[in-house]
């Protein structure tokens, strides 16, 4: 029955025919924060925009990229080999792209999407973030950027010691290079 009504919903055009999103490799405390993975994940099946997204099944990544793959939309996982191992990644869905590095993979992800969304995330996503803004001020491309707004905002970018506690690996925050 569920099933009969989600196939008479007309599905929404959009003129994004692949998004890649940057979020958390941790799930985080807040479960809005996972709510909006799994709620972005179906908005973009329900208009059939694929995912491109840095693989794997962990934290906010693995919900976005589950919701996506299970309503049957392409999922494309950009990973270096380096992280590949199941045990760092976790098991990925859909279709798996090694590259050498994490600069070839934010340079693919970025050549494979038709534009960015930012949703919670810790260092990973900020860097990821901030790199395709810079890109677009740059003019190296003209892809629409959207972030989640009520978390990376001003606010954000200066008061990471205090999202520390919540997303980012607890292993960095132990590291003597990183200070809060
Ligand atoms: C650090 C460890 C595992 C991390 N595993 C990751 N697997 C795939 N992609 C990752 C991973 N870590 C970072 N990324 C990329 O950065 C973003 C998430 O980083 P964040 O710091 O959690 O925000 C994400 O968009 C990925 O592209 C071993 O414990």
């Amino acid at each position: 029955m569920e099933n009969q009504q989600q196939q008479r919903q007309p599905s929404i055009k959009s003129r994004f025919r692949r998004v890649c999103v940057f979020c958390g490799s941790s799930p985080g405390k807040n479960p809005n924060y996972q709510h909006a993975a799994i709620h972005l994940g179906k908005q973009l099946v329900e208009r059939n925009i694929d995912l491109v997204y840095g693989g794997g099944s962990i934290g906010l990544m693995g919900l976005v990229s589950q919701a996506v793959y299970d309503g049957g939309r392409h999922v494309l996982g950009v990973i270096p080999r380096t992280l590949m191992p199941r045990e760092i990644t976790g098991e990925t869905v859909g279709e798996v792209r090694a590259v050498s590095g994490m600069h070839q993979r934010k340079a693919e992800m970025a050549r494979q999407a038709d534009a960015f969304i930012a949703l919670p995330g810790g260092y990973g996503t900020l860097e990821e973030l901030l790199e395709v803004i810079t890109w677009a001020q740059l003019g190296i491309h003209d892809k629409p950027v959207l972030r989640f707004s009520s978390f990376i905002n001003a606010k954000f970018i200066f008061n990471i010691a205090a999202l520390a506690s919540r997303l980012f690996q607890s292993a960095l925050l132990n590291n003597s290079l990183i200070k809060s």
